[in-house]
């Protein structure tokens, strides 16, 4: 069973993910995705990511290499086949950290998954958490803003998660992650 959460940029995905596995450090592994995006300030190449080359991207894509991958502000995303069997290889539980095309696509594979949405308290509340992240332009946080209503449009169709988390105050939507991810991983 692979745990799959889901959420608009900046909802704090990767915040409550890394507090999980904190939390649980021999229960989880994290995929190293691949991206085309160039690496941040303090990130280093395969530990956040993989960072490639579009054309890498592409030859990747197809000798289907990908269990999904999207093209997201300019750049593709993208979670290999090998990354999450190198995790499974360690003998932990996957946890895919992916966005609504995502989704969609590992609900194609079949793969075995519960999808769990995490959802801002507003877009309001959304865009502050982006702009206090530090990390945007203004393009790319209207961008962002723009994906996420399409998202959380996407999220109200009923059936497509089996579990939706609000994350507004952070130590409750901590556990609720915590909680339900232990119970469909036991
Ligand atoms: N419950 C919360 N209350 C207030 N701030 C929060 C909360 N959860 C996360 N944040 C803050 O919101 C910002 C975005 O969080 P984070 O980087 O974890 O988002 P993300 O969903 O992983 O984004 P991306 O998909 O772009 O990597 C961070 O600065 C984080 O500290």
């Amino acid at each position: 069973m692979t745990p799959v959460l889901s959420a608009p940029s900046g909802t704090g995905k990767s915040t409550l993910l890394t507090r999980l596995f904190a939390s649980h450090p021999e229960t989880f592994g994290f995929s190293i995705s691949h991206t085309t995006r160039q690496p941040r300030s303090g990130e280093t190449p395969g530990v956040e990511y993989h960072f490639v080359t579009p054309e890498t991207f592409e030859s990747m894509i197809a000798r289907e290499a990908f269990i999904e991958y999207t093209r997201f502000s300019g750049n593709y995303y993208g979670t290999s086949i090998d990354a999450v069997k190198a995790v499974a290889e360690r003998g932990r539980v996957c946890v895919l950290d992916i966005e609504m095309e995502g989704v969609k696509q590992v609900k194609r594979t079949g793969l075995g998954a519960k999808f769990v949405f995490l959802k801002p308290p507003s877009l309001e509340v959304l865009r502050s958490r982006l702009e206090g992240r530090g990390t945007e332009t203004e393009e790319s946080l209207s961008k962002r803003l723009e994906t996420a209503r399409v998202e959380l449009e996407f999220a109200e169709v009923p059936g497509v998660h089996d579990k939706v988390i609000v994350n507004n105050d952070l130590d409750k939507a901590y556990e609720e992650l915590e909680g339900y991810i232990l119970s469909v991983i036991s």
